[in-house]
C-alpha cells in the first residue's frame, strides 16, 4: 500500500506539477531568476526543472559554464526556497510544540541540577526526528493534502519538491536526530523517538484514511515525546514521569475533535476517515471531548500528591482543566462552529499554562523521592533495595521514624492517594 502510494504520487507529481508549481512559485523572484539562470546555462530540459528546481541546481554546478552565472544572491534564493519547504515539510511550528513538551519532560525527570547541554541536545534530536515524521506523513498523503484548502499548498502536493527530495530529508533528518540522542542522551530516548516516528508515519497516517480510532493512536504519538524528554534525563521512565503525557494524551482528544468538526469538509474532501464525519450532529463528538476533558481533573492533583510540584499546581491545574471542560461542555449543550472554536482556544490555551505551570510548580528531586519512598512503604514494598539513600535524604529518613514513634500520620493527601478504594480499609500509613 506504501508502495501503491508512493508511486501513485510520484505520477502525480510528474503530471500535475508544472501547472503547481507555476502556481506556486511562479511569480517568484526567485523563480524567474533561477529558472532564467538555469536555463541558459544549461541544456536541462524545462520539464525537470519545473518538477524539481534542485536537478537544475545540481545541474548547473556542475557545468563549470554557469558556476560564474550562479550569483550569491541567487544561492542566497536557493537557501531560502529549500529552507521555507523544509520548514513546511517538518510542520516546524508543530514540532517545535512537540520539542516544548520533550524539553518540558527533560526539566521534570532532571534532578535538583538541570543539565542545560543535555536539554539542547534532548531538543534538537527531537526536533529532527519530529521532523522526519512529518515529512514522512507528508509524503504518504500528497494525495489526499491536494485535495483539502488547509494543505494543498504544501510543498509536495504544490509540486515545489519531488517526494525523493522529501524522502532523502525525512531519512537525514530521522537518523541524525536519533543518533544524536542515542549518542548524548541515552538509547532509551532514542529508541523512544524513532519508535514514536514508526508510530506515526506507518501506524497512524494510514490509519487516517481507515479508521476514525486514529485519533486515539494520533494522542499516543503526541503523549511519547515528554516521556522521550524524562528518559534523556533520568535514564529510565517511572509512573510519576506520566503526569505530561497523560496531560498530552487527554488533551489532545477535545484538540483533534474540535479540529475535525470545524474542518469536515475538508477532512470528508481529503478522504479522511475522522470520528466527526460519521457523527452528523456533532452530538457524539462532543461528548468524547467532555469525557477526555474530565480526565484532565485529577491531573494536577496527582502531581502534587507524587512530589512532582507544589500544591498551588494542584489548583490552578485543576482550574485550568475546569475551564477546558466548560468549553466542551458548551461545545455539547451547543454543537456550533462557534462553540467548538472556542473548546479549539482553550485546547491552544490549556497545554502552555499547564506545562508553565508544572515547571514553574516543579519540586526539586528529593522530595519527589521522599514521596516515593512514602508510596512503596505504603504499599508494603521496601524501597531501601531499590532506592539507596544519599545524606540529605537519611535526615528525612531519620524525620520519619521520628514521625513513625510519635505516631505522626503523613499529609492526608498523600494518604488518601494509596488507599486502595474508599470501600476498602485504609491502609496503615507507615509500613515497614
Ligand atoms: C519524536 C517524534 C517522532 C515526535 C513526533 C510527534 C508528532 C509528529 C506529533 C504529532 C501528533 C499528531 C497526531 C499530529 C496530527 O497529524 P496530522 O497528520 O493529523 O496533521 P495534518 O492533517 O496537518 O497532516
Amino acid at each position: 500500500m506504501w508502495r501503491n502510494s508512493l508511486s501513485f504520487s510520484s505520477k502525480l507529481v510528474s503530471t500535475a506539477n508544472p501547472r503547481n508549481y507555476n502556481y506556486a512559485v511562479g511569480s517568484s523572484l526567485f523563480h524567474s531568476q533561477f529558472y532564467s539562470a538555469a536555463a541558459s546555462t544549461t541544456s536541462f530540459a524545462s520539464d525537470s526543472l519545473k518538477s524539481d528546481p534542485s536537478r537544475a541546481l545540481g545541474s548547473s554546478f556542475l557545468n563549470t559554464t554557469s558556476l560564474s552565472a550562479f550569483s550569491a544572491s541567487k544561492l542566497k534564493d536557493a537557501v531560502n526556497y529549500y529552507g521555507r519547504c523544509y520548514f513546511e515539510l517538518s510542520k516546524a511550528r508543530l514540532s517545535l510544540l512537540v520539542v516544548a513538551t520533550s524539553g518540558t519532560g527533560y526539566i521534570l525527570g532532571s534532578g535538583s541540577a538541570i543539565d542545560f547541554a543535555g536539554l539542547c541536545c534532548t531538543c534538537a534530536g527531537t526536533m529532527m526526528v519530529a521532523a522526519s515524521a512529518n515529512t514522512l506523513n507528508q509524503v504518504y498523503e500528497i494525495n489526499n493534502d491536494a485535495l483539502m484548502k488547509r494543505t494543498r499548498n504544501r510543498p509536495l502536493p504544490s509540486g515545489r519538491l519531488t517526494i525523493r527530495h522529501a524522502v532523502t530529508w525525512a531519512s537525514c533528518a530521522g537518523i541524525a536526530g536519533t543518533a544524536l540522542l542515542a549518542w548524548k542522551a541515552n538509547v532509551l530516548a532514542a529508541g523512544l523517538a524513532a519508535s514514536n516516528l514508526v508510530l506515526y508515519a506507518f501506524v497512524y497516517t494510514p490509519l487516517k484514511q481507515m479508521h476514525p480510532i486514529n485519533t486515539w493512536v494520533g494522542a499516543i504519538v503526541g503523549a511519547i515525546p515528554p516521556l522521550l524528554g524524562w528518559a534523556a534525563a533520568a535514564g529510565e521512565v517511572s509512573l510519576t514521569a506520566m503526569i505530561l503525557p497523560a496531560a498530552l494524551y487527554f488533551w489532545q482528544i477535545p484538540h483533534f475533535m474540535a479540529l475535525a468538526y470545524l474542518c469536515r469538509k475538508d477532512y470528508a474532501d481529503g478522504g479522511f476517515k475522522m470520528f466527526s464525519l460519521a457523527d452528523a450532529s456533532g452530538h457524539r463528538t462532543a461528548m468524547v471531548a467532555l469525557r477526555n476533558c474530565l480526565y484532565l481533573l485529577p491531573l494536577g492533583y496527582l502531581a502534587y500528591d507524587w512530589g512532582i510540584t507544589s500544591g498551588w499546581f494542584c489548583l490552578e491545574a485543576t482550574i485550568l482543566a475546569l475551564a477546558i471542560s466548560g468549553t466542551a461542555m458548551s461545545f455539547c449543550i451547543d454543537r456550533t462552529t462557534k462553540s467548538a472554536r472556542g473548546m479549539f482556544r482553550a485546547s491552544l490555551l490549556y497545554l502552555p499554562v499547564f506545562m508553565s505551570g508544572l515547571l514553574f510548580h516543579r519540586l526539586p528531586d528529593n522530595k519527589q523521592y521522599q514521596t516515593a519512598q512514602n508510596l512503596l512503604r505504603s504499599l508494603g514494598l521496601s524501597s531501601s533495595s531499590a532506592l539507596p539513600l544519599d545524606g540529605t535524604e537519611q535526615v528525612n529518613e531519620q524525620h520519619n521514624v521520628q514521625s513513625r514513634k510519635t505516631g505522626a500520620r503523613g499529609p492526608p493527601v498523600a494518604y488518601a492517594s494509596v488507599a486502595p478504594f474508599p470501600f476498602l480499609p485504609a491502609p496503615t500509613y507507615v509500613t515497614h
